[in-house]
C-alpha cells in the first residue's frame, strides 16, 4: 500500500464534529484508512493541513461543466428566452473540442474550489470523459436529449445517443466516470419517448437524472394538458420509480407542491438544489427545508456557469441557506449544518457518487480549507465559516479518490493557463459563428 497522510488539520467528521487529526489514505484503493492524530506522519507523501480544515470533496450534483464558454454571454433573462434567444442557438455551433476545453475550465474551477465529484449533462460525451479521465475528477454524465423541434428519427436518435453513451462510458476512468440517461426535462422530450427509453435506462441499470419543475412555465402545460403535477406524471412514464434499484434525482423542484414533495420522498426520487440559477433566472425559491422535513435526499449543484455565473459550491451553500430562509420566512430554516450535509454526502447520494464523508473505507475524495484569513477569524463554528464565510479561494488541497488534484492551490492535473487560453479562444470563436 502507498499512503498520503493529511497532516496536522482540523477535520470534519461525518457528524459534523471537528477533531484535531490526520487523515491517512490508500493511495491504490482510493479510500481513507484512518482518521487520527499522528497517523498520517509516516505516510509516503504527505499534505500539511495545518491551520485548516479537512472536509469531504464538495459534489456538484447538477451542472453542465462546457458552459463555461458561455459565462457572462447573456443574463439577466429568464429559462425560457434565455435558452431559445441565446444559449441554444450557440450550442447548435459547439464542437466536440469545444466541449472539451469548456468541461475542462470547468474543472478547473471546480477543482480549485474544492469540488472533487459532479454531474453533468451535456454533448459530446466522449470527450466529456476524456477530460474528466484527464483531471482525475469523478463524475456523473450523459448525453442531454431535447425532442423539441426535431422529426420523430431525430427525436429517437438523441434518446438512443443518451443510452448507449450511458452504456458505453459507465465504469470509464478507472471507475471513477458513472452515467445517466439524461432527458432534458418533462417539456422538452416528448411522452411517447420518455415511455419508450426510461425501461432502457432500467436495462442498462443506470438512474435518470433531469430538469423538473424549474419554473411555472414548465408546471402550467403539464397540468393542463395531463390533470396531474409534474412528478406525478414522471411517475407515469416510469420515473422516481421505487422498485428500480437506482435513484432518478431532478434538478430543481423550485415549483414542487406538498403532494409533490410527499411523492418524491416515498419514492426515494433526489433533488438538486440550484439556488443561484433560481435567483439569477428569476425561476423561483424551491422548498427545500419542506423537502429536507420530508426525508427528501438532497444535494447541491450550480447549473451551468451561464446561469450562475460561477462553478464554486461554497457561493452555493451560503445562497442556499440564505434564500432557504427567505423562501420559509424563517431564519432557522436550511441551517448550515444542513447546507454543508447537502453540498457532501447530500450530493454524493442523489447523485450516486462514492464520498460525503471523512471516515475509514469512504472515498478519499477531500478539501482542504486554509482557516488562516481574516474572513475566517475568530473560528467560533467552522461550520458557519464553511456555509457564510468561506469562499471557494480558501481551498488550499483537492484530493479525489486518494489522489492530490491540487496541492498549495496549484492544479496539478491540468495545465490551468494553456486550460483557460484555451477555453478563452473557442468561447470567443463559438460566439462569432453564432452571431
Ligand atoms: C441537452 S444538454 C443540457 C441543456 O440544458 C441547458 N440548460 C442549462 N441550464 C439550464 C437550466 O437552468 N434549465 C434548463 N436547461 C438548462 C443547456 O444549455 C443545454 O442545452
Ligand atoms: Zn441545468
Amino acid at each position: 500500500m502507498t499512503t498520503l497522510g493529511v497532516v496536522d488539520g482540523q477535520v470534519l467528521r461525518p457528524d459534523l464534529r471537528i477533531e484535531e487529526a490526520d487523515v491517512l489514505v490508500d493511495r491504490e484503493s482510493g479510500e481513507i484508512v484512518d482518521v487520527d492524530p499522528e497517523v498520517g506522519a509516516s505516510a509516503d507523501e504527505t499534505l500539511d493541513a495545518s491551520d485548516s480544515l479537512v472536509m469531504p470533496g464538495l459534489v456538484n450534483a447538477h451542472t453542465h461543466a462546457a458552459m463555461t464558454l458561455l459565462r457572462g454571454y447573456a443574463d439577466d433573462k429568464p429559462l425560457e428566452s434565455w435558452l431559445r434567444e441565446d444559449v441554444w442557438p450557440a450550442e447548435a455551433e459547439l464542437t466536440p473540442e469545444d466541449v472539451a476545453a469548456g468541461t475542462k475550465l470547468g474543472m478547473l474551477e471546480m477543482i480549485r474550489s474544492g469540488t472533487t465529484g459532479f454531474v453533468d449533462m451535456y454533448f459530446e460525451v466522449p470527450d466529456v470523459v476524456a477530460a474528466i479521465d484527464e483531471s482525475g475528477m469523478r463524475a456523473r454524465v450523459g448525453h442531454g436529449v431535447v425532442t423539441v423541434g426535431k422529426d420523430d428519427e431525430a427525436a429517437h436518435e438523441d434518446a438512443a445517443e443518451s443510452i448507449a453513451v450511458a452504456r458505453e462510458f459507465d465504469g470509464a476512468a478507472d471507475g471513477r466516470v458513472r452515467t445517466a440517461f439524461m432527458p432534458h426535462s418533462l417539456t422538452t422530450v416528448r411522452e411517447d419517448i420518455l415511455r419508450e427509453y426510461v425501461p432502457k435506462a432500467r436495462e442498462e441499470g443506470v438512474p435518470v437524472h433531469l430538469h423538473v419543475n424549474e419554473t411555472a412555465h414548465e408546471v402550467d402545460p403539464i397540468v393542463e394538458e395531463r390533470g396531474v403535477r409534474p412528478v406525478a406524471y414522471a411517475r407515469e412514464v416510469g420515473l422516481f420509480d421505487p422498485e428500480s434499484e437506482e435513484r432518478d434525482f431532478l434538478a430543481h423542484g423550485v415549483h414542487s407542491d406538498a403532494s409533490e414533495v410527499e411523492a418524491l420522498a416515498e419514492a426515494g426520487g433526489g433533488v438538486v438544489h440550484c439556488p443561484a440559477s433560481n435567483m439569477k433566472l428569476a425561476s423561483g425559491m424551491a422548498p427545500v427545508q419542506a423537502m429536507l422535513d420530508a426525508g427528501v435526499p438532497v444535494g447541491l449543484g450550480t447549473d451551468g456557469a451561464a446561469s450562475n455565473n460561477d462553478l464554486d459550491l461554497f457561493g452555493e451553500m451560503r445562497d442556499a441557506a440564505m434564500v432557504g430562509k427567505l423562501a420559509s420566512e424563517d431564519a432557522s430554516a436550511v441551517a448550515a449544518p444542513d447546507v454543508v450535509r447537502m453540498a457532501t454526502r447530500g450530493s454524493a447520494t442523489v447523485a450516486g457518487l462514492p464520498g460525503g464523508s471523512v471516515e475509514p473505507g469512504a472515498a478519499a475524495d477531500l478539501a482542504v480549507v486554509g482557516l488562516d484569513a481574516p474572513h475566517l477569524t475568530p473560528a467560533h463554528d467552522l461550520v458557519s465559516h464553511l456555509v457564510y464565510a468561506a469562499s471557494g479561494r480558501d481551498v488550499r488541497h483537492t484530493v479525489c479518490d486518494g489522489r492530490v488534484l491540487m496541492r498549495d492551490r496549484e492544479v496539478q492535473t491540468l495545465d490551468a493557463e494553456a486550460v483557460r487560453q484555451a477555453a478563452e479562444e473557442r468561447a470567443f470563436d463559438l460566439v462569432s459563428r453564432a452571431e
